[in-house]
C-alpha cells in the first residue's frame, strides 16, 4: 500500500465553509469532504463538484466531495466546524449561542462517532462559547479541540498595522490575546515590523484607533456586507491552522485553548499563544502581562464567561 493522502472534513458548506474547502483543496493539503444538512445535499455537492472542475485549471489534486452523510467523514485527520448561523447587521455574535450551540453539539456526536481520532478545529460563532460545548459534546483531550479566532483577529491588526506604514504584511508581527468579542487584547508591546516595535513608528492615537478597529473587525465587513459575515480571511485563517497541523509544522500562532491555570484561569476557553502542530495545541505560552493587559484579559474572560453562562443546549 501506497500513502495515504490527508482527509480534511469541512462541516457547514456555507461562505466560509465553502471557501476553506478550496483553499485547502488549491494548497493540496489533503482531500476535502464538504457537509451540510440533508436538505443542502445537493448544493453541497454541487459546489464541491465545481470546485473539482476548477482543478485541471489550477493544478490540484485534491478530491473535494460534498454530502450530508457522515460517514463520509470516517477517520478524518481533521474536522473543522463552520456549521451554524452567522449574524447580521445590528446583531453581537453572542446573539447566535444557543441557535449554534445546538447545531455544534449535534455535529460533534457524529464527529465522536465517526472521527474519533481526529484534531478538531471550531469556527461558529460565539467561538470561544462553541469551542467549550464541542470539548463536552466530543470528550477529545484538550489539545484536540481548537478555536479559530486569533488567526483572524490578528491578520486584521496586521493589516491595519501595515497599511498605516505602507510596507509589506510580510514583515508584520504581532497577536490578539483573549476572547473574539469586541474586547479582544490586541497586544501592542509584543507588535513590530520587520523587527522594529510599532509604538516607535506609530503615534500613541493612531495605535489606538488600529487596536479599536481589530476589536470591531468582524463587525465592520458584517456592516459592509449586510447580510452575513466575513469569510475570504476566516477560511484562510482555517487553513493556516490546519497546515500547522497536518506538516507538524509547529508554528507559534494564538488560538482558543482549554486553560487550566494558565492566565490565572482554569477551566475556560480563551485565545492564547500556542505551539500548533501535528498533536494540535502544543504548547501554551503564558506571557508576563502588565496591569492593564491583565485588566483588559479580564474583561475580555468575563464576557466569555457570561455568553457561556446562558447556554442551555
Ligand atoms: N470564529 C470566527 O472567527 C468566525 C466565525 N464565523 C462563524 O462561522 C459560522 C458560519 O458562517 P458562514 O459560513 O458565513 O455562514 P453560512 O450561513 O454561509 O453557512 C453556514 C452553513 O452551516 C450549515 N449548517 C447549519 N446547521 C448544520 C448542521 N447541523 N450540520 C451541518 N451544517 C449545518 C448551513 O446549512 C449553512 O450552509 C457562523 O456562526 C459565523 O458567525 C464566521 C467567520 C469568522
Ligand atoms: O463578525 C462575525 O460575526 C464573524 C466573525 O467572527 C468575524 O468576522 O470576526
Amino acid at each position: 500500500m501506497g500513502l495515504k493522502r490527508n482527509k480534511i472534513s469541512v462541516v457547514g458548506a456555507g461562505f466560509t465553509g465553502a471557501t476553506t474547502a478550496l483553499m485547502l483543496a488549491q494548497k493540496e493539503l489533503g482531500d476535502v469532504v464538504l457537509i451540510d444538512i440533508p436538505q443542502l445535499e445537493n448544493p453541497t455537492k454541487g459546489k464541491a463538484l465545481d470546485m473539482m472542475e476548477a482543478s485541471p485549471v489550477q493544478g490540484f489534486d485534491s478530491q473535494i466531495m460534498g454530502t450530508s452523510n457522515y460517514e463520509d467523514a470516517v477517520d478524518s485527520d481533521v474536522v473543522i466546524i463552520t456549521a451554524g448561523i452567522a449574524r447580521k447587521p445590528g446583531m453581537s455574535r453572542d446573539d447566535l449561542v444557543n441557535t449554534n450551540a445546538g447545531i455544534v453539539k449535534s455535529v460533534c456526536e457524529n464527529i465522536k462517532r465517526y472521527a474519533p481520532n481526529s484534531i478538531v478545529i471550531i469556527l461558529s460563532n460565539p467561538v470561544d462559547a462553541m469551542t467549550y460545548v464541542a470539548y463536552n459534546a466530543l470528550g477529545f483531550p484538550k489539545n484536540r479541540v481548537i478555536g479559530q479566532s486569533g488567526v483572524l483577529d490578528t491578520a486584521r491588526y496586521c493589516t491595519f498595522i501595515a497599511q498605516e506604514l505602507n510596507v509589506s504584511v510580510e514583515d508584520v508581527r504581532g497577536f490578539v490575546l483573549g476572547g473574539h468579542g469586541d474586547d479582544m487584547v490586541p497586544l501592542v508591546r509584543y507588535s513590530s515590523v520587520g523587527g522594529i516595535p510599532i509604538d516607535t513608528l506609530i503615534s500613541a492615537e493612531r495605535i489606538e484607533a488600529i487596536v479599536q478597529r481589530t476589536r470591531v473587525g468582524g463587525g465592520e465587513i458584517v456592516n459592509l456586507l449586510g447580510n452575513g459575515s466575513a469569510y475570504y480571511a476566516p477560511a484562510a485563517s482555517l487553513v493556516q491552522m490546519t497546515e500547522a497541523i497536518l506538516k507538524d509544522k509547529k508554528r507559534i500562532i494564538p488560538v482558543i485553548a482549554l486553560l487550566e491555570g494558565e492566565y490565572g484561569y482554569d477551566g475556560l476557553f480563551m485565545g492564547v499563544p500556542t505551539i500548533l502542530g501535528g498533536d494540535g495545541i502544543e504548547k501554551i505560552f503564558e506571557l508576563e502581562l502588565t496591569a492593564d493587559e491583565l485588566l483588559a484579559l479580564e474583561q475580555s474572560a468575563d464576557s466569555v464567561r457570561n455568553v457561556i453562562s446562558v447556554i442551555t443546549v
